[in-house]
């Protein structure tokens, strides 16, 4: 199947389209790049927020813990020291995770165990393990982790001041003064932690800080390189597609260029309303149109039949491009022509189109058909001449051989014709002999065919009815015309017939012996004395002209 011609140059739009893919890949990986720096970015931010409340729960526990151990100190109250413990667990969980974490293979389970202790939120705790472990490295982080090392040293001292209250409070010392230095001594410890945790939020702010600004800076000049790109690239297209569009133009205008000046008529017409977008000087020659009606003019109305047009259309359909097809076409006056004609389906001016060239093959056509006509019908008498007799003949051979049907053949020679000939010159032989074709056509039935073999000599089909009685009604009506007397200029002469019949299947089943057995049957007529008929059959050797 022929493709559609394009106008549009196709190299470019191939060139662009391919350029057009690039740019957008490179666009979605900019895009992809800034989004998971994004999710990383935020899953960051998220992880030291954790952190931060991570230490304020710290910070609440230790708090806790000193006050519940301090009321233990003083009333030795057993629920003191299980609230001193449960806040203590809170702090030893962060521990337990920061330890883990510490070494070269943690153990994540246990470290997750640890936060969950340390009461952080299950969905914060994966952030948390991974800030510690990918950016351990980080100046503000690696001083976060080293405060909380050193707070849980203090945490260290707290828990030997807890033991050793304990076990004075259960061998029940009461001495004030040691009450007082215990109490003392946890105060000290509580002020030592203060700063610390203080050093921690602070670290970890100003690193959620830079971690910001750092975020905000790679966003920013992800933003900008997209939107540098995209300028770049805009321009850059809109520069070639308007290259491409001038190419068009000019391809277009070489185009319109090429067809109007081409030496046969070429029409353009848009497919889906038939609207004839353009046709050249030889096109509006050749139909007759002016160019301002082009618009106006319905192509169908230029096909002689509208069959040819939609066969012509179907294989087009099928096949997008005919050649050399041959249709009867007419101008805007109705002056029919034959047309030999080309189409193709283009896409002109963006739309789907049918080029069509054309050549007028009148002059050719009607040459053939007078090769034809001179080739089947005899010159001088304008009957079908012997080939085509023996054609039809043949043909009738054919069909009755098929169906079983019978006809006669009728073999007529003029008596005498060379006497004529001689004595009133040959052009006078030629009118009898068109006087004879003319009278013998009108003497045989519509279905009979008659023609004339050359010479004098001339044969009947007889095809309607083949019963011997209409078959002598044929030959005797036959011979009645020629009855009357000829006259050629001041001659006056009276001219006689002999035929000779054969009938089929009795006389012959092939061409050649049904044409001599009439030729046969003719001659015996001769014999009788001409003017009179004979059948080739023994049995139906009976009729004469007079008979
Ligand atoms: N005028 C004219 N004569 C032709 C033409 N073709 C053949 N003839 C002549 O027709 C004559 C045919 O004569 P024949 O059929 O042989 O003899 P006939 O004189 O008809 O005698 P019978 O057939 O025996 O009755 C010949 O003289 C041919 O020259 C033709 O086209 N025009």
């Amino acid at each position: 199947m022929a493709e559609p011609l394009h106008i549009e140059p196709a190299q470019a739009t191939g060139v662009q389209s391919r350029r057009l893919i690039l740019i957008a890949w490179l666009f979605s990986a900019i895009i992809v790049l800034v989004l998971l720096f994004t999710y990383y970015g935020i899953g960051l931010l998220s992880a030291g927020r954790a952190y931060v409340g991570g230490e304020g729960l710290w910070s609440k526990a230790q708090k806790d813990a000193v006050f519940a151990l301090g009321r233990y100190t003083r009333y030795h109250e057993e629920s003191d020291f299980d609230t001193y413990r449960a806040a203590l667990d809170v702090i030893l969980g962060d521990r337990q995770a920061r330890l883990e974490l510490e070494k070269a293979a943690p153990d994540l389970a246990r470290a997750r165990d640890g936060f969950l202790r340390g009461r952080n939120h299950p969905d914060d705790i994966d952030g948390m393990i991974g800030l510690f472990r990918h950016f351990r490295h980080i100046p503000d982080i690696d001083q976060a982790i080293d405060i909380w090392t050193r707070a849980d040293a203090m945490i260290d001292q707290l828990m030997a001041l807890a033991a050793r209250v304990r076990a004075s409070a259960q061998a029940g010392q009461v001495d004030n003064g040691l009450v007082l230095a215990q109490l003392r001594e946890l105060n000290a410890i509580n002020e030592r932690l203060r700063p610390l945790e203080d050093d921690f939020s602070a670290t970890l702010g100003r690193a959620a800080r830079t971690t910001k600004v750092i975020l905000l800076a790679v966003l920013f000049m992800g933003a900008a390189l997209l939107l540098g790109a995209a300028i770049l690239f805009s321009r850059r297209m809109v520069r070639q597609s308007e290259q491409v569009e001038r190419a068009l133009r000019q391809g277009e205008q070489q185009l319109r260029r090429l067809l109007q000046f081409a030496p046969l008529p070429i029409v353009i017409v848009r497919s889906s309303d038939n609207t004839i977008l353009f046709a050249n000087e030889h096109a509006l020659k050749q139909f007759k149109l002016e160019a301002a009606s082009l618009a106006i003019s319905r192509p169908a109305d230029f096909y002689l039949r509208n069959e040819d047009r939609e066969a012509l259309f179907a294989h087009l359909r099928q096949h997008r491009s005919v050649s050399d097809w041959e249709v009867r076409m007419q101008d805007a006056h109705g002056i029919p022509f034959w047309a030999s004609m080309s189409c193709q389906c283009i896409s002109y001016d963006g739309q789907e189109c049918v080029l069509t060239a054309l050549n007028n093959i009148e002059l050719r056509k009607r040459n053939q058909q007078e090769l034809q006509r001179r080739a089947f019908y005899d010159e001088l008498t304008a009957l079908p001449n012997r080939a085509m007799f023996m054609e039809a003949l043949d043909d009738q051979l054919a069909r009755n051989a098929a169906d079983g049907g019978t006809f006669a053949l009728m073999f007529i020679d003029v008596d005498r014709f060379k006497i004529i000939n001689d004595e009133l010159g040959h052009d006078a032989g030629d009118k009898l002999l068109q006087e004879v074709a003319a009278r013998l056509t009108a003497s045989v039935h519509e279905t009979d065919l008659v023609a004339r073999l050359g010479g004098d000599e001339f044969v009947v089909l007889v095809t309607e009815k083949t019963d011997t009685d209409f078959v002598n009604q044929t030959a005797r009506a036959i011979m009645a015309a020629m009855a009357p007397n000829f006259h050629f200029d001041r001659h006056e002469i009276s001219v006689t017939i002999s035929i000779g019949i054969s009938c089929y299947p009795h006389d012959g089943v092939d061409l050649m012996t049904m044409m001599k057995n009439a030729d046969v049957a003719m001659y015996r007529a001769k014999e009788r004395g001409r003017n009179n008929f004979q059948w080739y059959g023994t049995q139906r050797r009976v009729a004469r002209a007079d008979a």
